[in-house]
């Protein structure tokens, strides 16, 4: 995997990650295919939309319809019929959110499956093992996300532990290594002394890029900022940088203000299926009485297939016969708001007008009629 830099405007850049199966351009959204599916959209909806590579689960595949299957049939990339690259997450964070009765040991962690109550025990190697098995393109390692709030004490034991299941998963992912990317993931919580120590201690196992874990987790937004602020420009410049599971597009500006270059988050698809629409007037909610006739497009300055042809009045329509349409045509609006979103960002990046760009969006991405 190679990551070169285009173009720098303050902390945030421009930048391509290589895969073999496709470039990447950075900074870039991933929208979230837990199951092997982005939500109501087909792979060729998704890639015809713009979308370069798509996040998938460990956690849920391993569980249904199992690793050992996606690999005997082909890998996932043949599976769910998307042949650019894919993200996984490790697993770590599903377990901690979903799964019950978790116990977390040196060894690895214990927990139920959220589906049919199965006791399943995942180690660093074998988190490793069913992502290699998957054939995933970039691979996360197994992390102890800290819930929020943590006691700082806790932090610090649990960064020992991450630091020594990141070792593990890179040990295993080095005898095992083909041409699949492995990325750290850097905990700490709130506390920036702690982040840092992190940062530290992941960077020298080595890793093809680097994650910040443990945000977007229930914390203040100004903890959130404080951190990325402190901690992102400082993470290895000439590796990737990914913030997991953000996010909200002004979550966004602000990370890449401070140089990170991923993201996925689930709100464009999730947001899509409970009606609530990002448009360039700021966000509404389709359900609203006001558009029961509004003959006019969801968003005038956009250009998808769902604001070409048809009016705001169908759209709640739709919604409030929770037809599955609804689901199909608020989905592709709103990756397809995100796309734009980054594709204009990168723009303003390569044009050193980073600032005006976050300037002219922070009032429309504060305006909400939802
Ligand atoms: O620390 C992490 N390690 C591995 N994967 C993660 C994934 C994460 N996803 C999030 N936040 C997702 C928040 N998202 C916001 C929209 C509604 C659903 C939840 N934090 C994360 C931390 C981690
Ligand atoms: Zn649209």
């Amino acid at each position: 995997m190679q990551f070169k830099i285009l173009k720098k405007d303050g902390f945030a850049r421009n930048a391509i990650i290589e895969t073999k199966r496709g470039i990447i351009n950075t900074p870039v959204f991933m929208p979230v295919g837990t199951n092997g599916t982005v939500k109501a959209m087909t792979p060729e909806e998704i890639r015809e939309i713009g979308y370069e590579i798509i996040l998938s689960n460990t956690y849920h595949l391993y569980l249904r319809p199992g690793h050992e299957i996606i690999k005997k049939l082909g890998g996932i990339h043949k599976f769910i019929n998307w042949h650019g690259p894919i993200l996984t997450d490790s697993g770590g964070f599903q377990i901690y959110s979903l799964a019950s009765l978790r116990k977390i040991t040196p060894q690895g962690v214990e927990f139920r499956s959220h589906i049919d109550g199965s006791l399943h025990f995942i180690t660093p190697e074998k988190a490793i093992e069913i992502q290699l098995a998957l054939g995933s393109d970039i691979m996360m390692v197994l992390d102890e996300c800290v819930p929020y709030p943590a006691e700082k004490e806790y932090v610090k034991k649990s960064l020992k532990l991450t630091e020594d299941w990141a070792k593990r998963c890179k040990d295993y992912f080095e005898k095992h290594r083909n041409d699949q990317a492995l990325f750290g993931i850097i905990q700490g919580g709130i506390y920036e002394e702690l982040r840092q120590k992190a940062m530290e201690g992941i960077v020298k196992i080595d890793f093809d890029g680097y994650a910040l874990g443990g945000l977007s987790v229930g914390e203040p937004k100004e903890d959130m900022y404080r951190v990325i602020k402190n901690i992102a420009h400082l993470m290895p410049e000439e590796k990737p940088r990914y913030l997991m599971g953000v996010g909200d597009l002004m979550d966004v500006l602000h990370a890449v203000e401070h140089g990170i270059d991923m993201f996925d988050c689930v709100i464009p698809t999730r947001n899509a299926r409970n009606g609530t629409l990002f448009t360039s007037q700021g966000r509404i909610s389709i359900k609203r009485s006001e558009f029961k006739e509004d003959n006019s497009p969801l968003d005038p300055d956009c250009d998808c297939y769902t604001c070409r042809n048809y009016t705001k009045a169908f759209l709640r329509h739709l919604y409030m016969c929770r037809e599955i349409l609804s689901m199909r045509l608020n989905t592709i609006h709103n990756l397809y708001f995100y796309c734009r979103f980054f594709e204009k960002m990168r723009e303003a990046i390569a044009e050193g007008r980073f600032q005006d760009f976050k300037k002219q969006w922070i009032p429309v991405l504060e305006k909400n009629f939802s």
